[in-house]
């Protein structure tokens, strides 16, 4: 059987003439119009990035190599009696473009399992932080500090060509995800838990060992692995995805890129949303003092959220134009599992009166709900109720589809990103508006 690497080494082969030849054949083809509109307005829908890993369309929404999420729940290795697949298994899908068999995910599990040591420095950096510095903060600055441990610095020092930077950039990608659910539930515990941690067990796969030193029992071990999972991936353009493939793009290490992406996923338009869509309900609970809102107080909520000049929180999207599928699996788990939760159901209302108010307001392009909307309620539900945290769990889970996007830029020779700014007087200058009209 060929290792996970050696697989990889055959695909980056056979794929490496298909872009040469993009570039020096066809170069000049033109792709997209960049009009002053996109670079004034933060290039939505521009044509500019590419990437195999995945791709997002406006109305089906995000596959992974080509396969929906439903495909990938469905066809990806399970553990035994888990509804949910491994998360491994998830990694080398993106990496690689196939389903993992049997022989294949041993493989990997094996390379996960004995790279999840942490470094007690680690530890230390955590204690250090002080008392209520937020959980992005501090994982962002763990993954930082691991930095000394990057296999490709050492490379690139030895003189190793560019056509090998990948391999190391793999190692390091493997031996950063594979302690990232310790680092999590560390700042869990380090935050919410007086510092008391359970240590990690070898023998339990990616999702099961986060759930574990969690503490948290079944079917939380699912409820990790269904959320690394849909958050792993969601093509080039997003606010982490594209952070870290500029910050890799100068040659910076994987813990460096991983870092910076958190650092993007921490803004509340972007990731930290989930923790948005839980503070704004609770607003809504002290608000209510625990009764369930009924649809017309529900609609005067949002209306007030709306004309106070706030977003709706996990609504609207930059690229879709439908309910997000991550939103949907999400729900269909909730409907299952927690259906009677009091927040499923403030949840589940949201759903019925937000896109109408969107749509009778006029201004969001996309009234349905994204990812961000289900993804709280069902950690708080587990048990989970410090929001604060719930980006570091997003971070895990992206960190998974960003590293497997910086392999390949490796492979591929993607260059240093580096496009051209203009200044506003240029813009009127190209736009034809004179001196006088200013
Ligand atoms: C994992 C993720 O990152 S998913 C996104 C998570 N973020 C959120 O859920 C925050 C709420 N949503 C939003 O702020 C936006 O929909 C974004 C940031 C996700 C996308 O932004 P854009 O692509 O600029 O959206 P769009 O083109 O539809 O925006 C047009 C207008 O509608 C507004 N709008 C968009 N979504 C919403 C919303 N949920 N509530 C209220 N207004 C909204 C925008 O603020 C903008 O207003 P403006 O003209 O006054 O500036
Ligand atoms: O695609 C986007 O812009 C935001 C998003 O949903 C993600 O990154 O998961």
């Amino acid at each position: 059987m060929k290792t996970f690497k050696e697989t990889l080494a055959e695909k980056i082969e056979a794929w490496r003439p298909r872009t040469e030849r993009l570039i020096k054949e066809y170069g000049d083809v033109e792709v997209d119009k960049v009009t002053i509109g996109k670079i004034l307005g933060g290039m939505r829908g521009l044509k500019c990035l590419a990437t195999d890993i995945s791709y997002l369309d406006p109305n089906e929404g995000i596959r992974y190599r080509g396969y929906t999420l439903q495909e990938v729940f469905k066809k990806l290795p399970k553990p035994p009696g888990s509804e949910m697949p491994y998360v491994e298994g998830v990694f080398y899908l993106l990496v690689t473009g196939e389903m993992p068999n049997e022989k294949e995910l041993e493989h990997v599990l094996d390379e996960f399992s004995k790279r999840r040591i942490l470094p007690r420095y680690v530890y230390e950096v955590i204690d250090s932080f002080p008392c209520c510095s937020h959980p992005m903060s501090i994982f962002s600055t763990a993954i930082l500090t691991m930095g000394r441990e990057s296999f490709f610095v050492k490379k690139y020092h030895a003189g190793v060509s560019k056509k090998d930077y990948w391999e190391s950039t793999f190692e390091d990608a493997l031996n950063l995800l594979a302690k990232l659910p310790e680092i999590g539930a560390y700042i869990y515990a380090k935050l919410y838990r007086d510092g008391k941690r359970i240590h990690s067990n070898p023998d339990l796969d990616f999702g099961a060992n986060f759930a574990h030193m969690m503490g948290k029992e079944k079917p939380y071990d699912d409820v990790s692995r269904m959320h690394f999972i849909i958050h792993s991936d969601h093509e080039s353009g997003n606010v982490s995805a594209h952070t870290g493939h500029l910050v890799g793009s100068s040659l910076s290490d994987v813990y460096l890129s991983i870092s910076s992406m958190v650092n993007g996923l921490a803004g509340p338009l972007h990731g930290l949303a989930n923790q948005e869509v839980l503070r704004w309900l609770q607003q809504l609970m002290d608000r209510m003092g625990g009764k369930i809102p009924n649809e017309e107080e529900m609609k005067q909520f949002v209306w007030d959220t709306l004309n106070s000049g706030q977003v709706i929180p996990g609504y609207g999207h930059a690229v879709l134009r439908k309910t997000d599928p991550r939103y949907a699996l999400q729900r269909e788990f909730s409907l299952k599992h927690l259906k009677e939760d009091p927040l499923f159901k403030y949840v589940d209302m949201l759903y019925k009166v937000v896109p109408p108010i969107l749509k009778e307001q006029g201004k969001a392009k996309n009234p349905w709900p994204n990812v961000d909307a289900q993804s709280g309620i069902i950690q708080w539900h587990y048990g989970i109720t410090e929001y604060d945290f719930y980006t570091v769990l997003f971070g895990i889970g992206r960190a998974i589809g960003i590293t497997a996007n910086l392999i390949w830029d490796r492979a591929l020779g993607y260059p240093l990103e580096r496009p051209k700014s203009l200044t506003t007087e240029m813009l009127e200058e190209i736009a034809g508006i004179n001196k006088s009209d200013k």
